[in-house]
């Protein structure tokens, strides 16, 4: 699938007032031609680990946000300019003074459990869903939900089907066929070298419900990460969330980086514009483009993408694919 850039968005932009703006600045800040650029891969109470990768080896710097960086927030996965100490030693703290454009944004909408609409990672290039065959059952609604989240984030989706030693994955790869996502399944003690091929150099979120063995798979494919493992309750079927905060883990060999979510549970999607989803499904898009009315949501009778796969140039399965994950967004998240 080919890979989209981002169009930025108002959230990406810093507006600073100018000498002659609404707010005159007091003075004028030095431009931190000194600062050193780091990676957050992660962020607790304010405080941001920073991963520094200079001529002289690899070090963790902690840091707070600097004033001048407004409200806007510093995510995992937000390469930064960091300033004042930047030794890494224990008990120092740094400042982040800027954050680089990102190249891809995973957000989330407002929803019960959490009242802001929030960027949950940054600069990441692929979502791999992790859902397990049973033991939970697997949530094809939800499933849909992150596929969304996805495609409006740009990113490139992956399914990864857990758990397979307990029952066989033919019947909820077959609601997936028509989409064309990658998948890999994975079971109790198998090997994992497909999984590795398809994380290796790129930036990969891990997203899943609990219990559904996301934080064994990273276990085993960062061993030192030591994420604690839960135990699927018995009564509900589901597992406790054990960890609680993002936390970006380069894999063995520096061979790119995998960003666990355990916090996030749903992803309410009320932000995202039909046309993000759309572009995700290339034969279609083009036929959105030629014959949809402007605002078309492709839910109603008026959407041209009906006349388009009646011509032929795309397939039915597709389209009702798409209709799928564009109603997926309606409701409350799971
Ligand atoms: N049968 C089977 N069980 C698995 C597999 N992978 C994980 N489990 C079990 O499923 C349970 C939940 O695994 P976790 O890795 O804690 O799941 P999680 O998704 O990280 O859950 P939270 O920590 O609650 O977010 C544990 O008892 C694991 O041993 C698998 O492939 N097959």
């Amino acid at each position: 699938m080919a890979r989209r850039t981002r169009d930025y968005d108002e959230d990406d932009v810093r507006i600073r007032p100018g000498r002659r703006g609404s707010r005159p600045r007091t003075r004028i800040r030095p431009a931190h031609e000194d600062a050193v650029t780091a990676l957050v891969t992660a962020v607790d109470r304010g405080r941001y680990r920073c991963l520094v990768q200079d001529a002289s080896g690899e070090r963790e710097i902690t840091a707070m946000r600097a004033r001048e960086l407004g409200r806007k927030s510093v995510v995992v996965g937000d390469r930064v300019a960091l300033v004042g100490d930047v030794t890494g030693k224990p008990d120092t703290l740094a400042r982040i003074v800027r954050i680089e454009p990102r190249t891809s944004t995973l957000r989330r909408t407002a929803d019960d459990t959490d009242p802001f609409e929030r960027v949950i990672v940054a600069n990441a290039d692929q979502l791999a869903i992790v859902a397990a065959l049973a033991d939970p059952e697997p949530r094809p609604r939800l499933i849909d939900r992150q596929l969304v989240a996805a495609y409006d984030a740009g990113m490139d989706p992956l399914l990864v089907l857990t758990k397979a030693d307990l029952t066989s994955p033919a019947s909820l790869l077959e609601i997936y066929d028509a989409l064309g996502v990658p998948f890999v399944v994975t079971e109790r003690g198998g090997e994992l070298g497909e999984l590795r091929d398809l994380l290796a150099g790129r930036v990969t979120v891990l997203v899943g419900h609990s219990g559904v063995g996301k934080s064994t798979l990273v276990n085993a494919l960062v061993p030192d990460a030591d994420r604690a493992v839960s135990h699927v309750n018995a009564v509900t079927g589901r597992g406790r969330h054990t960890s609680s905060s993002a936390l970006a883990l380069e894999l063995p060999g520096g061979d790119g980086w995998i960003i666990d979510t355990p916090g996030v549970r749903s992803f309410g999607l009320a932000h995202v514009k039909p046309e993000n989803v759309v572009d995700a499904f290339e034969d279609l898009a083009e036929g959105a483009a030629e014959r949809c009315p402007p605002q078309c949501d492709h839910l109603q009778a008026d959407c041209g993408l009906d006349s388009w796969v009646a011509d032929g140039h795309a397939g039915q399965a597709r389209l009702d694919s798409l209709r799928r994950l564009l109603r997926s967004r309606e409701g409350e998240p799971e």
